[in-house]
């Protein structure tokens, strides 16, 4: 099979789909990777490091699209992106499908065969694909917060762990999966005061377990959230509905009961959002303020350690990824439930349930049992 990777194109995002090393897995097993030319230089894999290890190097985004059999990216693809993609051709990728109905409606418009990391399943129930990039943020949600709560950039003038004689800053995390986990330990690190919400019983349990009682852990309730929220320096969003749009928890009232330069990082963004008030930002222009409550929303929060991101993606994405370039797509889904548990879109019908719950009365979809839309 021919392996695709062009450059990425979102702001700021110098992530890349296969690392020189993961390209050379691909080579191994026989199959023909092609790059776009300085897809990783930015982050140290140049295009001398993708011809030693086999692959040729592409000067266009266009020929890429025109020539792979399946393309390997890391942020959904752009409108000009969908617009190449074609009928026949694998897209394996992030997708965030919900909250996004004008990449769904180029999506089903390609044919492709579009397979979201977010939605892969493991034998445990969580999301091998999705779990890298939300150690990631989850980390860096916690630095972004205690950047923005500093005085010249918005914030309330808080140190996170405070100092001898002065409290800490009291620190909300919102969902206790992978990003708020994450983000509770450097909370922790920080010497923050630490509450986790979370609306899964077991899971607040093993989190009393995995930090031996040094956080709070709060069942969630809107009640919770209300006294929570007005109390915190730094909220960070970290719910997640798989594949659905993110529940929007915290509305426009809990936002103005907040202290004056308080922090909100909304880590969900790539869903949508869990604040009411969040809409998406980029690196270059990461935050804006609402009711005098900084905002941070970056959607693509890992591109800003692409380089450590990257490694970490490839080593969740390959093991897929060789199965998929190996068997063949086809194959390789129906062999493998968790990855069928990808397959968002595929030959115009939209085969990932909660995608049509969100979209499907706006864009007149009609959902598709994934093994069934195989079959087409
Ligand atoms: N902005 C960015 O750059 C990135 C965003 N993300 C996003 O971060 C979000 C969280 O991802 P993960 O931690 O991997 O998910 P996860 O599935 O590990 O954790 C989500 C947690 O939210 C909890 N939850 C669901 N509904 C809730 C509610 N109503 N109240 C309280 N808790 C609730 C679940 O019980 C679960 O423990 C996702 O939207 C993911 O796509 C992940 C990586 C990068
Ligand atoms: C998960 C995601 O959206 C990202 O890593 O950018
Ligand atoms: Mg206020």
């Amino acid at each position: 099979m021919i392996v695709g990777v062009p450059k990425e194109i979102k702001n700021h995002e110098y992530r890349v789909g296969l690392t020189p090393a993961a390209a050379k897995e691909f080579v191994a097993h026989g199959h023909q990777v092609i790059v776009e030319t300085n897809a990783g230089t930015a982050i140290g894999f140049t295009d001398e490091q993708y011809v030693e290890a086999g692959a040729s190097i592409i000067a266009t985004p266009a020929e890429i699209f025109a020539t792979a059999d399946m393309i390997v990216k890391v942020k959904e693809p752009q409108p000009n992106e969908c617009k190449m993609l074609r009928e026949g051709q694998t897209l394996y990728t992030y997708l965030h499908l919900a909250p996004d109905a004008t990449q769904t409606e180029l999506l089903v418009a390609s044919g492709a065969t579009c397979i979201a990391y977010e939605t892969v399943t493991d034998h445990t129930g969580g999301l091998p694909l999705l779990a890298p990039m939300s150690e990631v943020a989850g980390r860096m949600s916690i630095q972004a917060g205690a950047h923005h709560l500093e005085k010249a950039q918005g914030g309330s003038g808080t140190l996170l762990g405070g100092v001898p004689g002065v409290a800490p800053a009291k620190v909300l995390v919102l969902g206790g999966g992978v990003v708020g986990t994450n983000a509770a330990k450097m909370a922790l690190g920080m010497g923050a005061d630490v509450t986790i919400l979370d609306r899964s019983l077991p899971r607040l349990r093993q989190l009393d377990d995995i930090f031996n009682g040094t956080v709070k852990t709060v069942f969630s309730t809107v009640d919770a959230i209300e006294y929570y929220t007005a109390k915190a320096d730094l909220v960070i969003g970290a719910v997640l509905i798989p594949g659905a749009a993110a529940p929007k928890l915290i509305n426009k009232t809990h936002i103005a009961s907040m202290k004056p330069g308080s922090v909100v990082v909304d880590v969900a963004i790539d869903q949508g959002g869990c604040f009411e008030t969040a809409k998406a930002t980029t690196h270059q222009d990461p935050t804006y303020v609402v009711d005098d409550v900084v905002h941070y929303c970056v959607a693509n929060m890992p591109g800003g350690v692409a380089r450590t991101s990257t490694m970490a993606l490839n080593n969740a994405t390959l093991p897929f990824g060789l199965a998929l370039a190996n068997k063949g797509p086809k194959r390789a889904m129906l062999e493998d439930k968790h990855l069928l548990n990808g397959l968002n879109v595929h030959k115009g019908k939209v085969t990932y349930k909660a995608v049509v719950d969100a979209l499907g009365d706006k864009l007149n979809l009609e959902y598709m049992d994934a093994a069934e839309a195989l079959a087409l």
